[in-house]
């Protein structure tokens, strides 16, 4: 799948890992809707990129992914200006195991929330054009990081619920891949302020630490390239893409289906 003339929406665009999704998805020729709660980090992010990519090819809009209602509106927004929708990125996210019920509404009920909005105006079922989903889940997705419990919970919510999403519009016939990226720790605000959010785990910042020394920390443009490969590989759906310092690895998984 070629970039050039796409329409995207990244979630949580205004810094870490989706302003870095956000910017290769530029440089590859999409346009970018940025999506994010941050309103002064999206509209300077907006105006340098539209600077260097063009004006009009970044659009920001303050946009809360716990909120129905913001994501309509955006998703609305954004077919308005650039046409359609041809590939979403469910990156926003937060750690926090003391406000954990604002974790599982951000990580896995905003994921859930913009997907089936993305479907109306995606699924070829609905004239939509198709195109492709990728979720920013985590390693912690694929194992437990035990030092966040439902940050883990959350992440393992994402990875099935894109492959079970990928097999059930390869068999409905949606038009629409499905894949999520799986890094270990990115150089990002998440993790330099993590020892803050452990909640009622605070007593395992050190074990984190220690989890984090063992894996090493990735940076944001390494998980921009899994972006592109799962965007630009049309064989790629259902796919988890664990990225670790020592490189890449598509996960196996048993089959309930085939
Ligand atoms: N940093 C890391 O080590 C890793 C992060 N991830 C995941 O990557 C994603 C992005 O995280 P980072 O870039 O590291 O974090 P970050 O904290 O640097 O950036 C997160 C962005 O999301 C936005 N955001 C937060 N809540 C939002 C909401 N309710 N609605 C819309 N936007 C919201 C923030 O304003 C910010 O711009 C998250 O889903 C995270 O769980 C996955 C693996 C590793
Ligand atoms: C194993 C799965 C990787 C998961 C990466 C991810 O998605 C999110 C990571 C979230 C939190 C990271 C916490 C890191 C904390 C440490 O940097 C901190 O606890 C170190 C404290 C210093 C010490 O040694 O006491």
């Amino acid at each position: 799948m070629a970039l050039t003339g796409k329409s995207a929406v990244v979630t949580g665009a205004a810094m870490g890992i989706g302003k870095a999704l956000s910017e290769l998805l530029l440089e590859n020729g999409a346009k970018v809707a940025l999506l994010d709660v941050n309103d002064s980090a999206g509209q300077s992010l907006m105006e340098s990129l539209n600077q260097q990519h063009g004006a009009g090819s970044a659009l920001f809009l303050k946009c809360d992914v716990e909120s129905e209602e913001q994501l309509k509106a955006a998703f609305q927004k954004t077919v308005e200006t650039f046409g359609g929708i041809d590939i979403l990125c469910n990156n926003a996210g937060i750690m926090n195991e003391g406000t954990w019920e604002k974790t599982v509404s951000i990580n896995l009920m905003g994921v859930i929330r913009a997907t089936y909005i993305a479907l109306e105006y995606m699924n070829k079922l609905n004239g939509g054009k198709g195109g492709v989903i990728v979720m920013t889940a985590s390693m912690a997705g694929l194992g437990p990081f035990i030092t966040c419990p439902v940050y883990t919970a959350t992440k393992s919510g994402v990875v099935g619920f894109t492959r079970a999403m990928a097999g059930a519009s390869e068999v409905s016939g949606y038009g629409i891949r499905f894949n999520a990226l799986c890094p270990a720790f990115v150089q990002t605000d998440l993790i330099a302020n993590a020892s803050a959010n452990l909640g009622p785990f605070s007593h395992l910042a050190e074990v984190a630490g220690q989890i984090k020394e063992k894996l090493g920390v990735i940076s944001v443009s390494e998980v921009a390239e899994g972006l592109m490969e799962l965007v630009t590989d049309e064989t790629k759906n259902g796919e988890a893409l664990m990225i670790l310092t020592k490189g890449k690895t598509y996960m196996q998984f048993p089959s309930l289906s085939k």
